[in-house]
């Protein structure tokens, strides 16, 4: 088998002596969709904030094709090409729709020492920036300011801010929180249409996109890995039934 892109060993994440993680171990293979599951507390954001670098694991190892990264800063495993799609927040309300992509992009360049970079200098960025908007469908609303997009063009502002960075993985924590029917279904497409030449991890409690997206499937529960398989495989283990039943999800 080939070497997995991602690779976490017995990590573990303690907070003033929880064990937010206990020994999660997980292997994410090249350009596959792998969805993380599990019941809400089971330790799904935390594990995403060790593998990107917000929160450095306790113990344990998280290698990215090969290397190291388990006490490497967000910058750097981003520089890497791993780079995590937040909610919301890295988004500039009062910017418009291309400036927030264009100021993502600036600080992986060299004209981001120059933070008010003349609209001369930072023109080199609009194909790029917009073919980001282009990928998530939003290149029409380029010119609105960040904050009168509908909460749902948001998110893909969010997903565009990520992929301006050409990640080869990306992780997206929920992506379809908070959302519509309608909303929901657009991102799985959206998903899908990026997901060829990407690796993609997702933190997703809606089942049905996880069915729809993902080759691969890590439940957690506990701050452990309960089981691993595919989505029809963990979906009628005895165990992940167990787990949801008995974690208060629904
Ligand atoms: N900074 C922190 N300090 C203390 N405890 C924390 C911290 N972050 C997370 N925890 C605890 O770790 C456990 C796992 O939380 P985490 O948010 O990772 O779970 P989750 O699976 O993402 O849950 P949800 O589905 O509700 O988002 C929880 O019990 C939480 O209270």
């Amino acid at each position: 088998m080939a070497e997995p892109i991602l690779q976490a060993r017995d990590v573990a994440k303690v907070y003033a002596g929880f064990r937010a993680l206990d020994g999660v171990s997980i292997e994410v293979a090249e350009n596959a969709v792998h969805a993380i599951i599990g019941p809400n507390g089971a330790g799904k954001t935390t594990f995403f904030n060790v593998l990107s670098g917000f929160a450095p694991a306790t113990a344990g190892s998280v290698r990215f094709r090969g290397t190291e990264i388990a006490n490497l800063d967000p910058a750097a495993i981003a520089r890497m090409g791993m780079v995590r799609s937040f909610q919301i927040n890295s988004v500039f309300p009062h910017l418009t729709v291309l400036d927030n992509v264009k100021i993502a992009l600036q600080a992986r360049t060299e004209l981001s020492r120059r933070l008010l970079a003349s609209p001369r200098v930072t023109a080199v960025l609009d194909d790029p920036a917009r073919a980001a908007l282009d990928a998530v469908g939003l290149d029409a609303e380029r010119e609105l300011l960040a904050v009168n997009l509908p909460y749902g063009h948001k998110r893909s502002l969010e997903l565009a801010i990520a992929l301006s960075q050409d990640p080869a993985v990306l992780l997206l924590d929920e992506p379809t929180a908070g959302m519509g029917v309608e909303d929901i279904e657009r991102t799985v497409g959206l998903v899908k249409r990026i997901a060829p030449g990407r690796t993609i991890v997702l933190v997703e409690h809606n089942l049905r996109v996880v069915a729809d997206l993902c080759d691969r499937v890590t439940v957690m529960q506990r701050g452990r890995v309960l089981v691993e398989g595919t989505y029809d495989d963990v979906r009628n283990d005895e165990r992940v039934v167990t787990a949801y039943l008995g974690g208060g999800h629904h």
